[in-house]
């Protein structure tokens, strides 16, 4: 592949999962870096690319966002290259063909589209109640208000949900191109005054599966489960509902690893607290640190700490 030296990104490292490479490519787009990721996946029992759950879809939505090359984007590959170019915005399809996250389409390819030259108009079908990825309604009602507060703004048009096994889900988000990502201070959490809960039942010829969707201000769960019976599945939410409760923080156990990269942007210092940081965290702030680490414009006089011990218990993590 012509043009500069591609960073190294190696994808066993930390959570070695999806989300390395995710980040890795929308920051190697942000920033205009070539990247070479090896170890695709190299902690999970099905390393490389896969299909299914869209992470070679999610590269070619970012690949065709930028019109930039992608090398080695197979199913199963265990290494890709991946040269940007800039971020043209327009029309987009993303599909992953099955029931893969649109959600996890739009996180790698949210923050390319906010840097494009011109409006973005993403489809993304898949998906949209997919185990093990943010709900729809979580993408809607949890990150939406707390990425508005970086001054990132999209509208999401929902054509159709889709479940698994089948996908067929399809939505429309609308990106405006920001001139630049504002800093957020997230450290008081304030008052629960409602909790409520969404469960989605979908009925299959041989199992029942059924999501349910916990929703506090800042707080959201959600199970997917296939023959277990509702009582657990509601168990199950409310333990981890009061797990997030108890640790003080201002953000759920996932939205903590969703909002590194536009901390990693921000032009200045983030706060967040959190609970305890978890694995995907960690990965998050290691790439966002590997690819970002020239282009932060940290305001004079702040020094650059990944991490902030906090007085309350929870963890803060910062720019
Ligand atoms: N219940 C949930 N609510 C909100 N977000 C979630 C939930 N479960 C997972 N996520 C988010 O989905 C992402 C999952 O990333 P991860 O790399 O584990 O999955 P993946 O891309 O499917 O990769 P792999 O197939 O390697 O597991 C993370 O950003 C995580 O915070």
């Amino acid at each position: 592949m012509a043009g500069q030296t591609p960073i190294n990104i190696d994808g066993a490292i930390l959570e070695g999962g999806g989300q390395s490479l995710r980040v890795s490519t929308s920051l190697s787009c942000i920033v205009g870096k070539s990247i070479r990721v090896f170890n695709i996946r190299a902690g999970r029992t099905t390393p490389g690319l896969r299909s299914v759950p869209q992470h070679l879809s999610g590269l070619i939505a970012v690949r065709d966002l930028c019109g930039g090359s992608l090398l080695g984007g197979d199913v199963g590959s265990l290494e890709i290259t991946f040269q940007p170019g800039p971020v043209r915005g327009g029309q987009l399809i993303a599909d992953t063909h099955t029931a893969g996250s649109v959600c996890l389409l739009l996180q790698v390819t949210l923050p390319c589209a906010l840097f494009s030259a011109s409006p973005s108009c993403l489809t993304l079908r898949g998906g949209t109640n997919a185990d093990m990825a943010p709900q729809l309604d979580y993408m809607l009602q949890v990150f939406k208000p707390i990425a508005e507060k970086f001054g990132v703004k999209f509208d999401c048009i929902v054509k159709r949900r889709g479940y698994y096994p089948k996908g067929g889900g399809e939505v429309v988000v609308k990106v405006s191109p920001i001139g630049a990502i504002k800093p957020i201070i997230l450290t008081e959490r304030g008052d629960v005054t409602k909790v409520f809960g969404r469960a989605f039942v979908i009925m299959l010829c041989i199992c029942i599966y059924i999501y349910i969707y916990l929703l506090l201000p800042i707080i959201n769960d959600d199970f997917g489960c296939a023959g277990v019976p509702a009582d657990k599945v509601g168990v199950q939410a409310s333990e981890m509902l009061i797990h997030n409760l108890h640790h003080g923080g201002c953000v759920d156990d996932y939205l903590q690893d969703q909002l590194i990269i536009f901390m990693a942007l921000a032009q200045g210092v983030s706060r967040v607290l959190t609970g305890p940081i978890t694995l995907h965290t960690q990965t998050a702030i290691h790439f966002a640190e590997q690819l970002t680490q020239d282009h932060r414009t940290l305001p004079k006089g702040e020094e650059e700490d990944s991490y902030d011990s906090s007085k309350g218990g929870g963890h803060s993590v910062r720019d």
